[in-house]
């Protein structure tokens, strides 16, 4: 194992979905600080799209594929962190002056620190270097109600950026931060512009002065680690992940490999949202339009938000067509994929066609700007 003359501080940027973890970290890599950085993103659901969205050369963007929250990912990651470490000692690589790991918004951070702070082949090369929780000044209060892991992420955070405090009703938003210090006493609460210099060198991460929660936690998970090596179960095995994974949310991935019509998907995203909006965690899409087959549309939605959508200059490599990704919460089986087929033109027997659906009057703000 390398183990370089100085550890490579981690960073781990979490928030729940939508909170702004990608804005951010887009930011932040414009930074000449941030410069030999590599970036590696948990991805939720089989479509690959945050690798897409990170504004960097892809070199410096890893991305691990399956959104399994538990031990799959932790594998994962202690692979790919050790891999980078191989890298830079065989001078495959230049040496790396920090490593960020964007979890997905659903992810428990706790085993991803773990796995920084405690597996054999990552501590000799690597030091945690801080937790950076994303929350959403729209949709945070909510989001930590009905979430424990977005408790978790803000409990076990070093630093603490505030996002949309510009769409946020000032007395909302004073209400959010006193919730924020009550869990997490110890972190600064920093607004949506908060640089490097105020986000990163945290100074290795030290469980002991977060509160007694964080410590249970870190604790339970290393009782569980001990568990499964105890089992000799492998990452891909199917065991119970009941205590981990939320039943009621399911990630859908929406696949075309051809353009679809601007209005088709504007009236596709308004019914789903004017039927389903609470249902709809996190909405996240690149979409060829026939109108303008050159630049794609990025689509992100929040709960029932739906930010205006941006046209990209221009396609990243890969794939054209439409992607999209949904994360639903007590959304009935099959039903988004149902009416996208349904508008896409490619109906099931059972599904009534595009034209009956289309017939709706609404109209989604921004969406033609
Ligand atoms: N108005 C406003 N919009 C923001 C701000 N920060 C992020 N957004 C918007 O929020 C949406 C989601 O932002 P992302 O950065 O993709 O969020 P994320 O946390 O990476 O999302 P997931 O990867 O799905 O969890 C995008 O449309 C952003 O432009 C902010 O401070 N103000």
């Amino acid at each position: 194992m390398y183990t370089p003359a100085a550890p490579v501080p981690v960073t781990v940027l979490t928030g729940f979905l939508g909170a702004g973890k990608t804005t951010l970290l887009n930011r932040l890599l414009k930074d000449p600080a941030l410069t030999d950085t590599a970036v590696i993103i948990n991805e939720f659901g089989d479509v690959a799209i945050d690798h897409l969205l990170v504004e960097q050369s892809s070199d410096g963007v890893i991305e691990l594929s399956d959104g399994c929250l538990c031990c799959t990912v932790r594998g994962e990651l202690v692979d790919t962190l050790a891999d980078l470490a191989d890298r830079m000692q065989t001078g495959r690589i230049q040496p790396l002056r920090r490593v960020i790991v964007e979890t997905t918004g659903l992810a428990d951070p706790v085993p991803v620190l773990q796995s920084i702070m405690a597996h054999p082949a990552i501590v000799a090369a690597y030091r945690l270097d801080g937790v950076v929780a994303v929350v959403d000044a729209v949709n945070g209060a909510a989001t930590l109600d009905r979430h424990a892991e977005a408790v978790k992420q803000v409990a076990v955070a070093d630093r603490i950026v505030l996002t949309k405090t510009d769409l946020a009703d000032k007395a909302a938003v004073a209400e959010l931060r006193s919730r924020i210090a009550a869990l997490n006493p110890g972190a600064p609460v920093l607004g949506p512009d908060a640089g490097p210099a105020a986000l990163l060198d945290c100074g290795l991460y030290d469980p002991a002065t977060k509160s007694v929660d964080v410590a249970r936690w870190l604790r339970d998970e290393a009782l569980h680690a001990h568990a499964h090596d105890h089992h000799g179960h492998d990452h891909h095995h199917d065991h119970d992940h009941g205590h981990r994974h939320d039943e009621r949310i399911r990630t859908v991935s929406l696949v075309l490999d051809r353009p679809l019509p601007l209005a088709t998907v504007e009236n596709f995203l308004d019914l789903l949202r004017s039927t389903h909006g609470d249902q709809l965690l996190r909405m996240k899409g690149i979409i060829e339009t026939v109108e303008n087959r050159d630049r794609p549309l990025v689509i992100h939605g929040v709960q029932k938000v739906l930010h205006p959508p941006v046209r990209l200059e221009r396609w990243p490599e890969g794939p054209r067509g439409v992607r999209i990704v949904m994360i639903t919460l007590d959304m009935p089986q099959d039903y988004v994929r149902r009416l996208f087929d349904a508008f896409a033109g490619q109906p099931r027997i059972d599904t009534p066609d595009r034209a009956a659906l289309e017939d709706n009057p609404l109209a989604i703000a921004g969406f033609r700007g």
